[in-house]
């Protein structure tokens, strides 16, 4: 018990805030180093799949092996760092790990990849893919094919990578691997003898596995004679080296020292650190084109994901893989709890963003809650564990608005165009939304939702789609007892709550993933709240005509509930283009409020007038109607 608890320890940050990714401890010296590697005993894999399949415990069956960690730390994890991903159990960043396996007396350099499982970080399994050459695809034998299994599938394929099919958990009691092979064979037409069966628990059939890597996965096709490129898969922020890359070398080498550059940016740098992660840093001197390293040029040296590291002779031309742009799913507010707290929280965004590519920050204002940001999202998920991490690893306590999917706007008018540099704008914040009278059409997110689930429930879920504005598309047989359904939905139909509802509707047995397919006309319009005849700008939404009157009524109630009752009357109305939806009436106060400051003490009545003061500031005038802040934020959440 002593030594397993010694070796989980050595394992898990010492501090997280300044060491996010890296494990501060050695592990293992390594036998083999860059220099005696060849590109053609190198192997970039990752290990992908639904959520839950297994892919932390086989990558810790894999660093076992391969003599990385000592075996026996059972459910050890070692990838999942993040305080969140063990709180969770679940794995929200792509990590490294180089591992040495000698097989037919060759010592071979295994670059695995973990990558998260929920359909929220695909960002990060995308990133990670394009450092790789082939996947293990990892299907429980016990649940077989999911939702996200068709999607990771797919990525595989556009990505050209080698798959090696893996069926896991075939120690279950229920597992029924020649179920779950009819399955990969009837939706990807794999062939049942390709499939490897492992029980990544209890270690069974993960030695030939590792050994399927080597010999089925292609060694990474680079040009190890050329000028060195890199393009970066990850950065992460350390409190005293600055911003650290892991990057995927397509060309050349790599020395400490060497100088350098970034492509955005042509300053010259030097390499101040060189380091293979295992997934503990090893130092080392040099890199060679077909390898993943840690790459560290200096605090001040910038970095991000997508942007390529070159040797300072290279052009600035448009050579070498670039990792696609993140598309964001949802944008929420975040603004400090106090204002006083802004510059704290500012500055806990801003490194967090830097390990986390896939958020965008811009600067946000409202009147009611005063500075803050407006952040882009993968999706609900990503922004749950985007504030859990700034409140866990940052202390950084940030309020959330509502979240909203990003629309976009064809504009007319000569004047409208030149003001938003173009005739198509996007619009993140719906009170960015250009005037009415200068919008032309308005589109909406849509994304092709793949559904996996037991055929009896067939008819529940169809009618959820239905309700969600869903178009159907040619749904398949994955086997007798399940089916495939593909639905093209608008995505603000589909992030706040359709997982939920589809798993409660289908007693959760039915898996859900879903893919961009771009923007397309759609029947909006920006729906207002007036207080006493007056706009509230933070209230204003975007909404599907055929949700206004639902809509509409909700916010109106919610806020007669938590406005307090005021001197006077207050009407309360939801607008469309000064049409009144739904309106709520809230009744004149008519206690005499002042009375409690009369008679008593002196130092009492200071009191309660300094309270009163206080109050007053946190609160918000329309139409001099007061109303809390408090308000804003209860009305705004989900
Ligand atoms: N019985 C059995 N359980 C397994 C096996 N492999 C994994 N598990 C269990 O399945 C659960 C999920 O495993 P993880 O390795 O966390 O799954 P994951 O795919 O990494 O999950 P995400 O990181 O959230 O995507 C854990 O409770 C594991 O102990 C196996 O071979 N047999």
């Amino acid at each position: 018990m002593v030594r397993i608890l010694n070796n989980i320890k050595a394992l898990i940050l010492t501090n997280s805030r300044s060491y996010p990714r890296i494990i501060t401890r050695r592990l293992n010296s390594s036998d083999a180093t860059a220099k005696q590697i060849d590109v053609n005993k190198i192997r970039n894999f990752s290990i992908v799949a639904h959520v839950d399949h297994g892919k932390s415990t086989l990558a810790d069956r894999l660093l076992e092996i391969t003599g990385t960690i000592k075996p026996g730390v059972e459910n050890a994890q070692v990838l999942d760092q993040l305080q969140v991903e063990r709180e969770r159990g679940i794995t929200v960043k792509a990590v490294t790990a180089s591992l040495n396996y000698t097989y037919n007396n060759e010592t071979y350099l295994l670059n695995l990849i973990d990558t998260p499982g929920h359909v929220d970080f695909s960002n990060e399994v995308v990133r990670s893919i394009t450092a790789c050459q082939g996947v293990i695809m990892l299907v429980d034998a016990n649940e077989g094919i999911q939702a996200q299994t068709v999607a990771v599938y797919s990525l595989a394929k556009k990505n050209n990578l080698l798959i090696i099919p893996t069926l896991n958990k075939v120690d279950l009691p229920r597992a029924n691997p020649a179920k779950v092979k009819a399955q990969l064979q009837s939706l990807f037409n794999i062939k049942p003898e390709s499939v490897m069966t492992i029980s990544a628990k209890r270690g069974w059939g993960v030695k030939e596995l590792l050994e399927a890597v080597i010999t089925r996965i292609p060694p990474p096709s680079v040009d190890t004679k050329g000028d060195f490129r890199a393009h970066v898969i990850d950065t992460w922020h350390d409190k005293y080296r600055g911003v650290l890359c892991l990057v995927y070398i397509h060309s050349g080498t790599v020395q400490v020292g060497q100088a350098v550059k970034w492509k955005s940016d042509m300053k010259p740098l030097t390499v101040k650190f060189l380091a293979m992660l295992r997934p503990s840093e090893e130092p080392v001197e040099e890199a060679v084109a077909g390898q993943v390293v840690m790459v560290g040029c200096g605090p001040k040296a910038g970095g991000r994901v997508g942007d390529q590291l070159l040797a300072k002779e290279v052009g600035n031309d448009d050579e070498g893989t670039s990792v696609p742009p993140v598309k964001h799913m949802v944008y929420a507010g975040i603004f400090p709890a106090d204002q006083s707290q802004h510059p704290q929280l500012n500055d806990a965004i801003k490194k967090l963003a830097l390990n986390d590519s896939a958020v965008t920050v811009t600067p946000d204002s409202s009147p009611a809650l005063g500075q803050g940001w407006r952040i882009g999202f993968l999706g609900l998920l990503h922004l749950e564990v985007f504030t859990q991490r700034l409140l866990q690893e940052y202390k950084a306590e940030a309020i959330l608005t509502a979240p909203s999917v990003p629309y976009k706007v064809k504009v007319k008018g000569a004047k409208a165009i030149k003001q938003y540099k173009g005739d198509e704008v996007i619009v993140t914040n719906p009170l960015l939304l250009p005037d009415v009278k200068n919008i032309e059409e308005y589109y909406e997110p849509f994304v092709i939702g793949t559904i996996i689930t037991p055929v009896e429930y067939i008819g529940a879920v169809t009618t959820l789609c239905h309700d969600r504005r869903g178009t159907p598309l040619p749904s398949n047989a994955v086997d007798d007892n399940m089916t495939m359904l593909q639905y093209i939905l608008p995505l603000s139909e589909v992030v706040i709550d359709f997982h939920d509802t589809l798993k409660s509707i289908t007693s959760g047995f039915a898996s859900f993933d879903y893919q961009d397919y771009g923007f397309h006309p759609s029947a909006l319009v920006r729906m207002d709240i007036l207080i006493n005849g007056m706009l509230v700008d933070e209230l204003s939404t975007i909404v599907h005509t055929s949700r206004l009157e639902w809509n509409a009524r909700r916010l109106t109630e919610k806020l007669k509930e938590q406005i307090p009752r005021q001197m006077v009357q207050v009407a309360i109305q939801a607008v469309v283009g000064g049409k009144v939806l739904a309106r709520e009436t809230l009744k004149a106060y008519r206690k005499d409020v002042t009375a409690k400051l009369y008679g008593g003490d002196v130092t009492r009545r200071k009191k309660l007038l300094k309270q009163q003061a206080e109050g007053k500031k946190k609160m918000r005038s329309i139409a001099n109607i007061r109303i809390p802040r408090d308000t804003f934020i209860d009305v705004l959440k989900r």
